[in-house]
């Protein structure tokens, strides 16, 4: 130790025994000195341990939950005392300031007594202060003028209270500093208050997160059953309801929150009984639409804790004899409802309405809308809520195979009909999706000799298998979807008109998302707490920012590309972070032709090319794993590969 700093001790020492004497020093802050002059903290020089930027953004990631929930109580403490030239100060519990509200007014006779988030108040380096002292004695405490140890913060007035987790541990200190002329009564109440309020608060988040974890299990559960399941209040209202029990009884989920379930089953319905009554039942069969729903029921009361009567949940099974639900392979499945399609613009109520209506008749539809404008979604959406729900959901791609090709993949084949083709035989697109719904994607690009067949399908409703002259009747509900504009189409000769008359008979059109953008908000909220969910993680918050520059962007993928860029988002923002506009990667929008190349540039649409190109050869010509390494759909890769006559 330099003899400088032995005589500033001996000096400190001996102030500490004349205050001691003059009883100037609270008990609190002489036990403090002693710590001090024991621990040999010189206090002529000042060892900083302040962090950087850099190392304070983690510790305050790493405090995260506390700094938020802590914030608002320290704004209101601010409030108070607002102008008054006193801060409000989160310490963590090693004396790291976390975060400061205000600023000093009063000057500050050192940088060192600076209150500033990154400082370091530990006891050990800043001699007695609230905050290094609160942290040892872990209770209330207030540390005025000549108490504090190092001459630099005798300015300073400050009060402190320590701020427990549930478990007793220590977490953090919150302070109350200001210049020691005005220093006042309340300031210490108002700490210990403040610290009470963000405990409290840490205590609710925790059960908050708990309660929002087992509400996610229980909805993950719910949804996944294989019934269907509709739970009332006591009242007799829908509270709860998953898809399949929203199919069975013909409503879509989101309409059916809130109803009175007379509303489906009629003023007897079973389940008004069990309210009345309080007896359960089993299997009971039920009847809607004449005859058309019919399924088994079983209900039985939900009690609380108390034996209180909460409502009621019903399980209901569809009717084995009633049009039986065939036990499906994962490709011949639905899995969107119209629940899943979001928008509440004008133009996207217009395509749920029509799209509902559909759902009601087994006539041929036809959507049209831009690539990734949600066709597949819709079409799927329109079997689940149709009568053919619980049958096949067939889906092709009509430009995605070879002409050839395409016919043995719709109407199966024979064996022996051509080389290569399976022993016995196969089943075609067509027969698989009997009873059911055949999706034709892109039909717009179906080859012309193809469409004279499908035509021939449709009126005769039988079809031939390759290489067999056998006919076998078919009953299929066609939905069909392109991104082309079929009429201009028909007029340029590429898609003959009787079959576009055949499948237009209930036209749908989706809008492109630039001509929706009031949609955007809840489809950037749905995809993120999709995305979350895939990815484990608590659904991120969105900042304006973010939403307004994917307001001002056109979208040309629509919502796939909206999907995709969400998706980069939310692998570059950090736990408990917000998606901000810099996340933001968006394609860069197409050069006109007569536009000036300058050096280093090259046009898109060779880039693309290459890149499609290095994509397939990387993977090998695996469409499905090109892709995906693109970020694009299949359809969309298919059509590249078309319009760049790349042969794989
Ligand atoms: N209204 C919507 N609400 C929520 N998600 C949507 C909506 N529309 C589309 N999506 C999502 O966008 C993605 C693309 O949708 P989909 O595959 O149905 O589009 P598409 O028009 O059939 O595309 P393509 O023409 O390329 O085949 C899917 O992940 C789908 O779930």
């Amino acid at each position: 130790m330099s003899v400088r700093a032995e005589q500033e001790l001996m000096a400190a020492s001996e102030r500490l025994n004349r205050e001691l004497q003059t009883g100037q020093l609270s008990q609190i802050a002489a036990n403090s000195w002693r710590r001090c002059l024991q621990l040999n903290v010189d206090p002529s020089r000042h060892v900083r341990v302040d962090m950087g930027a850099r190392e304070l953004k983690k510790r305050i990631e790493a405090h995260q939950d506390l700094v938020t929930v802590a914030t608002p109580t320290m704004e209101n403490i601010y409030n108070f005392v607002n102008d008054s030239g006193f801060q409000v100060v989160l310490s963590d519990n090693h004396g790291y300031l976390l975060k400061v509200l205000g600023e000093r007014k009063t000057p500050c006779p050192s940088t060192l007594a600076r209150l500033f988030p990154g400082a370091n108040w530990n006891e050990s380096l800043r001699g007695t202060n609230a905050i290094g002292t609160c942290l040892v004695e872990r209770k209330p405490l207030k540390i005025h003028a000549s108490e504090h140890f190092f001459e630099e913060n005798q300015t300073l007035t400050c009060s402190a209270a320590p701020i427990f987790s549930p478990e007793g541990e220590l977490l953090a200190v919150l302070n109350l500093s200001g210049d020691h002329r005005y220093a006042n009564d309340l300031a210490l109440g108002m700490v210990v208050a403040g610290a009470n309020a963000i405990e409290n608060q840490l205590q609710l988040h925790r059960v908050n997160t708990k309660l929002y974890a087992s509400y996610k299990y229980s909805d993950t559960i719910i949804q996944s059953m294989s019934e269907g399941l509709v739970i009332v209040d006591p009242a007799g209202e829908i509270t709860k309801i998953n898809q399949v029990g929203a199919r069975i009884l013909g409503v879509s989920a989101r309409e059916a929150i809130g109803l009175h379930i007379s509303k489906m089953f009629g003023d007897n319905a079973p389940v008004l009984d069990l309210l009345r009554t309080g007896i359960a039942y089993e299997n009971k069969e039920v009847m809607l639409d004449g005859g058309q729903r019919a399924f088994y029921c079983s209900a039985t009361l939900l009690r609380d804790d108390y034996g209180q009567m909460i409502g009621a949940v019903s399980v209901l099974r569809p009717r084995s004899s009633s049009k039986r639900s065939r036990c499906l392979p994962t490709t011949q499945r639905a899995r969107y409802s119209f629940d899943e399609m979001i928008g509440d613009s004008d133009a996207m109520k217009k395509t749920r309405h029509m799209a509902e209506r559909a759902s009601r008749s087994l006539s041929t539809v036809l959507i049209q809308g831009e690539s990734g404008t949600g066709k597949e979604l819709i079409a799927q959406g329109i079997h689940n809520a149709s009568s053919r729900h619980g049958q096949p959901f067939v889906a092709v791609n009509c430009a995605a195979i070879t002409e050839t090709l395409l016919e043995s993949e719709l109407f199966g084949y024979e064996e022996g009909s051509f080389t290569g083709a399976k022993k016995g035989g196969q089943p075609g697109k067509v027969e698989m999706a009997n009873g059911g719904t055949l999706f034709l994607d892109e039909i717009g690009d179906m080859p012309l000799q193809m469409q004279v067949k499908l035509l021939r399908m449709l009126q005769e409703r039988r079809i031939c298998r390759v290489g067999s002259s056998e006919e076998i009747s078919i009953d299929v509900r066609i939905i069909a979807a392109t991104h082309q504009n079929l009429k201009q189409a028909v007029q340029e000769g590429c898609f003959r008109k009787d079959l576009y008359y055949r499948l237009n008979v209930l036209p749908i059109t989706i809008p492109p998302l630039r001509e929706r953008m009031d949609d955007l908000p809840a489809l950037a909220k749905f995809l993120v707490t999709k995305l979350s969910g895939r990815f484990g993680k608590e659904p991120v918050a969105i900042s304006s920012l973010f939403m307004r520059a994917c307001q001002s962007y056109d979208w040309p993928g629509n919502i796939r590309e909206l999907e995709n860029v969400i998706e980069r988002a939310m692998n570059m923002v950090d736990d408990g972070d917000a998606l901000t506009a810099e996340m933001i990667d968006l394609d860069p929008v197409e050069l006109p032709a007569d536009h000036a190349i300058p050096d280093g540039v090259r046009p898109l649409k060779e880039v693309e090319m290459e890149m499609v190109v290095r994509a397939l050869e990387m993977s090998r010509g695996n469409i499905v794993h090109a892709s995906s390494l693109l970020g694009i759909s299949r359809n969309t890769i298919y059509r590249k590969i078309k319009e760049y006559d790349i042969v794989v």
